[in-house]
């Protein structure tokens, strides 16, 4: 057991994300004034963990305290609840509530997917939570399935969404020097693997991906890559399910808009799936039925939504990196994972299916993507949720300072891009009259792309001259003064100890004379005189 502060100790490891490592621990002693629950000696909670290379970075320390009280207060019965933050030395620490259960990604992989209704209800209940904190201004940015833990009850299954906050401490300046992002390929929003700015809508994207997840059992858009996946989310259109009645088909187009501002607000979001819940059942009533066909006119956006703090439009890309290697073939639903941005074009078209391809670029050169990804691929591990080694224990490993590599550029190799998506056949309607009515939002209009200023090829600069070693700039220094030092001392010691080996041993008996120390030392020096100038002579 390892302590975390002088609050908890570390018992087992429950799981391992890419940001860090969450331990089932127990609580020593209670928590000070500064943690939201003190908590009792004894209780158990769920600890991450942050990796090291966060714990070590100064922004995102910063960050972390900062964002401590956001963290803190943040809370819904569908939340899991943050109660204490620790920083102690390298270690950064959330305490949580520890929910035992599964997430929604182990869930569904271990029970199949739900009924429509059963989604619909449970994806109600992310949405109050997500309503929650967006008026909170808080944006999750990370919204998956692997991100809902699963408490179940005698009131039946509640999900509770974790890893509040995560995001934006990864997303610190310190760690965005070569301009990354934590998200997972298979949630990212349009406008986030674009680049644009990011508002609290993305998580309604990553709702709308959660929702059409449970009733199928896999994300829409999948593909051999992350580019791929990257490539759908941005011009792909969801194949509809044939399960999938009419008015749940509505709310996930909807929350799959492209454009942002199509998205409904996540209250709006709760309302509707909590009315076709209740008009898809077998015991609707006739009025439930015709408000369920009606769910369109529920799905209003969001007039205010909440702002990602420091998102692009601004210079902060979020992009996302592709699973690097994993043996089993790339999971763009695993984990959270980083990329690189080379910047993007500001004001890019937000209806362009494809960004605009950068100045220079010919259409054969790779896709500014793929040298990201190569280059992130070149730098990341791959991260999995997996059963901690002893040996990984990152509390046993010493902390080492990581230093950003800087990005690999490759000699272009042309990747050709296979667009996956064909069209797909509409699946025959059901029950329900389609009811796709015109939508009462004004479409955005194309913006116009400004390209940014060509660059001029840039000579090849001559290497600046490399500098001389400099010795110490010390201008008392000496040359050679060491070892001469060294000898003067080593002269002195031997004249001293010579000397009270002379006056304090019987060595002046030994050899039969009564002279002192510096007369001996003359007759030798007399001596060795006369040799000398006998020699020379
Ligand atoms: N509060 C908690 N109580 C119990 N188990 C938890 C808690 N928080 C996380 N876990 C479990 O710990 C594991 C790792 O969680 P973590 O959030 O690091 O993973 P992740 O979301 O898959 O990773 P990432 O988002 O970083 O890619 C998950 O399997 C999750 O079920």
């Amino acid at each position: 057991m390892r302590p975390v502060g002088s609050k908890y100790l570390l018992e087992e490891p429950l799981g391992r994300g890419a940001t860090g490592t969450v331990w089932r621990a127990r609580q020593r002693e209670t928590a000070g004034a500064e943690a939201a629950v003190p908590g009792q000696p004894g209780e158990t909670v769920a600890i991450k963990v942050l990796k090291e290379e966060l714990a070590n970075d100064a922004d995102v320390v910063m960050r972390f305290l900062r964002e401590r009280s956001v963290l803190l207060r943040l809370t819904h019965p569908n939340i899991v609840r943050t109660r204490d933050l620790v920083v102690e030395g390298d270690l950064l620490a959330l305490v949580m509530d520890l929910i035992e259960g599964p997430d929604l990604h182990k869930y569904l992989r271990e029970n199949g997917p739900f009924t429509p209704a059963a989604a619909a209800l449970l994806t109600a209940q992310i949405a109050d939570a997500l309503a929650a904190s967006h008026a909170d201004g808080v944006v999750h940015r990370d919204l998956k399935p692997a991100n809902v833990l699963v408490k179940q009850d005698a009131n039946g299954m509640h999900p509770m969404l974790t890893d509040f906050g995560i995001a934006r401490l990864a997303d610190s300046p310190g760690l965005t020097r070569t301009q990354e992002f934590v998200g997972t390929p298979a949630y990212v929003a349009p406008e986030s693997a674009e680049g644009r700015p990011q508002t609290s809508a993305v998580d309604i994207y990553g709702a709308g991906i959660l929702l059409y997840e449970l009733v199928t059992g896999r994300p829409p858009f999948a593909g051999g890559s992350a580019l791929e996946v990257l490539h759908q989310h941005l011009s792909a259109e969801p194949r509809r399910p044939s399960t999938v009645p009419d008015p749940l088909w509505t709310v996930i187009e909807r929350c799959l808009s492209k454009d942002p501002d199509r998205r409904p607000s996540a209250e709006n979001l709760a309302r509707a799936l909590r009315t076709v819940a209740d008009g898809i059942g077998v015991h609707a009533s006739a009025a439930q039925i015709a408000a369920a066909e009606g769910v369109a006119a529920l799905l209003a956006p969001d007039p205010a939504p909440a702002p990602v703090p420091d998102s692009p439009g601004a210079a902060d890309p979020t992009q996302v990196l592709p699973h690097t290697g994993a043996p089993g073939g790339f999971d763009p639903a695993a984990a959270t994972s980083v990329m690189p941005h080379t910047g993007g074009p500001q004001g890019a078209d937000p209806t362009a299916v494809m960004p605009p391809v950068g100045p220079g670029q010919g259409p054969d050169d790779p896709h500014p993507w793929q040298s990201q990804m190569r280059a992130a691929r070149d730098r990341n591990d791959q991260t999995q949720v997996q059963h901690l080694d002893p040996s990984q224990d990152p509390l046993r490993r010493r902390p080492q300072r990581q230093v950003a590599r800087p990005q690999q550029q490759r000699p272009p190799q042309p990747q050709p891009y296979a667009p996956q998506h064909q069209p797909q056949p509409y699946p025959p309607q059901q029950q329900y009259a389609p009811q796709h009515q015109p939508q009462p939002y004004a479409p955005q209009q194309p913006q116009p792309y400004a390209p940014p200023a060509p660059q001029q090829p840039q000579p090849p600069q001559p290497e600046p001259p490399r500098q001389r070693r400099q010795r110490g700039a010390n201008p008392t220094k000496i040359p050679g003064l060491g070892c001469l030092k060294g000898c003067l001392v080593v002269l002195v010691i031997l004249f001293v100890a010579s000397w009270l080996v002379w006056e304090l041993s019987p060595i002046q008996d030994w050899i039969g004379t009564t002279k002192g120390y510096w007369d001996q030392l003359q007759d030798v020096w007399n001596k060795v005189s006369e040799w000398s100038s006998k020699i020379n002579g």
